[in-house]
């Protein structure tokens, strides 16, 4: 039932290719598996064409079966030509929009936790049937395949009705071995396609190896360290173990084609010993006796060893991935009934911008999946509407946990996280994330234009290059366009032609520029997780006073080793052992003497004596 299913699907994976495509694919794989029967024919009419040719002395009985042959090995021979472009067509059309179904698939999960799960890694890649990560089938290849497999049983259903020409009997003769030998080829081949998807684990691993000895980030790496060797031998290794069960079972099938030897010479030889005795005793043996030797022949070579099943069962294979994804993903999103009534009821009454967020953390506690150990044990927070909030903590305390928990890339394992009294988990995710602009530590430089770069930060409504300019000058960034070769155009990276590397500071500048940019087409929080660590002292300031000039009422949640920057906030939590320590404003928090105050005393230090900038002269008390 599930292989008729797969059979059906894979058929209707066609449409894509479009009539035109498919018909004539219909009609070359016709001709192409046919020609061998008509061939068979063809022999046949030939020798007893010869046959009346000699007895005649005239060759004009010999033409018209010798037109017959000499066509069907034309049209064979066509048909073979023209099956490789047309497969190639099939290929771009079909291959190509299901890898974007894919991707957005991919990319329609609301949280990360599940595109994080190495089983949704392994389906995204299976799904995407990429010939350079090992998957050598794709939906068309299936597609195809299944095509190329019905026109065979029309091939064999020709060849059968030749040899019935001689005798009913010698069908069965013929296709019970052919059948056979087909069988045991099929076996085969969802053996090898079951191996080939057990090697896929380690062609990933393979894969991380091998953009890490060529990529330019981890290239300098590779080189500094001395890593070459080790790292190309680790790829080796992977993809020796990827290919070690693959070659042992080709190397069994090879070692079983002696039975597939047997099987072709159990269907074919007693039947032409028969017809070569002249058992029958038919009126012209001799034309008979050439049409069913070839037609044997032809059905043996339908039938035989080809890639169509392999093909079919990959494919298979790819679909059922995608809708696994499908599922996967869709685990993961509010139901639909629910963020139909978040969103109505989350909506600004009246104007299209919407108000700054309150957002309320209650008890909310997280722990990493397959991790022992909570981030974040009964944390509560609440973020005023147009608050400037400062988040501290010592490295690993959570803060970045924190900010993921408030974009809803992650849920809280319990406890509620609220926005305008609504829970996140039910408010439908795009809606609340266009009320954010986020900058991540670890931020995407994206290998586009300076302006693109800017842009993404908003790039669900059309462009508009006047709010790109105010947001670069916003964030500092103007400066280094003017440097740029093409100005706005410049791709920043130098994989690409005219394209410059920035900084790491320019890097932030741009990504800063990104969060302003959708500040200023709607967003009305504003989340910066360490924005500015590689911006010099005065450059931060600079930014930090355009900033604020900027943003108005929109709440800003800053989080920041630099506690010259931190403490401008309205008010500063220090996040402790999954929970707020202390809250209060940089006065309250140094009269306290708490972690917070000692925290800034040491960087005070430090910058008394010379060793650091992240306190600048005036804050030093
Ligand atoms: N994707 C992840 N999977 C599992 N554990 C994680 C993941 N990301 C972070 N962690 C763990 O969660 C803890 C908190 O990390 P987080 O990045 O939130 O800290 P942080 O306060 O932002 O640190 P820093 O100041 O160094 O940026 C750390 O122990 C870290 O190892």
């Amino acid at each position: 039932m599930d292989a008729l299913a797969n059979r059906l699907r894979l058929l209707r994976a066609l449409g894509p290719a479009g009539l035109p495509v498919n018909a004539a694919l219909v009609v070359v794989m016709l001709v192409e598996r046919l020609g061998p029967a008509v061939m068979a024919a063809g022999v046949g009419l030939v020798v007893g064409g010869l046959g009346e040719a000699i007895g005649s002395g005239s060759l004009s009985a010999a033409v018209a079966p010798l037109c017959v042959f000499g066509g069907a090995v034309l049209a064979t021979q066509a048909a073979e030509a023209l099956l490789e472009p047309l497969k190639f067509i099939a290929a771009v059309r079909i291959d190509g929009p299901h890898r974007e179904r894919v991707a957005r698939t991919a990319a329609s999960s609301g949280r990360v936790e599940v595109l994080e799960r190495p089983e949704t890694q392994r389906l995204i890649r299976e799904a995407m049937a990429d010939r350079s990560h090992g998957y050598d089938c794709t939906p068309s290849d299936g597609a195809v395949g299944q095509l190329r497999w019905a026109a065979g049983m029309v091939g064999a259903a020709a060849a059968c009705a030749v040899l019935a020409q001689y005798a009913w009997w010698f069908v069965p003769m013929a296709l019970i071995p052919a059948a056979l030998h087909r069988v045991l080829r099929t076996r085969d081949d969802f053996a090898l396609a079951a191996r080939w998807r057990a090697a896929s684990k380690d062609e990933q691993h393979a894969d991380v190896w091998r953009e890490a000895t060529t990529s330019q980030g981890e290239g300098k790496d590779i080189r500094v360290f001395g890593l070459a060797d080790w790292s190309v031998t680790r790829m080796q290794g992977h993809i020796r173990a990827a290919n070690a069960p693959l070659w042992s079972y080709i190397d069994r099938m090879l070692r079983r084609s002696g039975v597939h030897l047997m099987l072709v010479i159990v269907g074919l030889l007693p039947m032409y010993v028969m017809v070569a005795s002249g058992a029958p005793g038919r009126a012209d043996p001799a034309a008979l006796a050439a049409a069913v030797f070839a037609a044997g022949w032809s059905l043996f070579l339908v039938l035989g060893p080809d890639s169509e099943m392999y093909n079919i069962i990959g494919a298979g294979r790819v679909l059922r991935a995608h809708d696994e994804l499908r599922d996967a993903l869709g685990e993961s999103e509010p139901s639909s009934a629910t963020a139909r009534a978040a969103e109505s009821s989350d909506r600004p009454a009246g104007g299209d911008r919407p108000a700054p967020p309150r957002v309320c953390f209650a008890d909310v506690s997280f722990r990493y999946p397959g991790d022992d150990q909570d981030v974040l044990d009964g944390l509560n927070l609440e973020i005023e509407p147009g608050e400037f909030l400062a988040v501290v903590g010592i490295n690993g305390a959570g803060k970045s946990t924190l900010i993921k928990l408030l974009t809803g890339l992650y849920e809280p394992t319990s406890g509620v996280i609220r926005a305008d009294g609504h829970p996140l988990s039910q408010t439908p995710a795009t809606d609340w994330r266009r009320r954010l602009s986020v900058v991540f530590q670890d931020f995407v430089k994206y290998p586009l234009s300076a302006e693109d770069n800017v842009a993404l930060g908003h790039g669900h409504t059309p462009r508009d290059r006047g709010e790109v300019e105010r947001a670069a000058h916003e964030a500092g960034f103007e400066a280094v366009i003017e440097r740029l070769p093409d100005g706005w155009d410049t791709p920043l990276s130098r994989t690409r032609s005219g394209g410059v590397d920035l900084s790491g500071g320019q890097w932030q500048q741009t990504v800063l520029a990104r969060a302003l940019y959708a500040m200023r087409r709607g967003a009305r929080l504003l989340v910066l997780d360490e924005p500015t660590a590689h911006l010099d002292v005065r450059t931060e300031s600079d930014v930090f006073e355009r900033l604020a000039k900027s943003r108005g009422d929109s709440g800003l949640v800053l989080i920041s080793h630099r506690l010259s920057t931190v403490r401008q906030a309205d008010r500063i939590v220090f996040l402790d052992g999954g929970r707020i320590t202390e809250s209060g404003t940089h006065d309250e928090l140094m009269a306290k003497g708490g972690a917070y105050a000692d925290m800034f005393r040491i960087q005070a230090a430090r910058f008394r004596r010379g060793y650091d900038d992240r306190i600048e002269e005036g804050d030093v008390l």
